[in-house]
């Protein structure tokens, strides 16, 4: 995966990349949108948990394919509240802190999710080459 980061666009706001480039030939992984819910259907109340939550159930889901956040090569996040995008974003660069070739990033504050206690969802997509 190549990040793509042109010059003529404003730096991203974020630890992630504008673009990236997938070589032809890669494994591709997409989760669904994960919540803050664990293994046991329980689910922290601050958006700061949940967004861990959200990010371990999808490295679970990436471990199960033998694939690790370095091979992310797309975020996308949803919050309830322009308030938790702090808690997201740190919860995300917790994350990707191994990660040198940053995946894009989307973030989008939305109504609400399928349960009044959710706060944040994360889904991902991961690529990895098969040779
Ligand atoms: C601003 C973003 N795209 C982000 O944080 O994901």
């Amino acid at each position: 995966m190549t990040p793509l980061i042109p010059k003529d666009l404003p730096a991203p706001f974020g630890r992630y990349s504008h673009g990236v480039s997938v070589p032809a030939g890669c494994q591709f992984v997409m989760t669904s949108g994960q919540l803050g819910v664990d293994v046991n259907g329980q689910c922290a109340e601050d958006a700061l948990s949940q967004a861990r939550q959200c990010f371990a159930n999808c490295a679970a889901i990436l471990r199960s394919a033998g694939m690790t956040a370095l091979d992310v090569v797309r975020i996308n996040a949803f919050v309830t509240d322009r308030a938790h995008m702090a808690d997201y974003m740190k919860a995300r660069d917790e994350f990707c802190a191994a990660v040198t070739d940053l995946p894009t990033s989307t973030l989008v504050i939305v109504s609400g999710f399928t349960r009044p206690e959710f706060k944040v969802e994360v889904e991902i997509t991961a690529a990895r080459g098969t040779g």
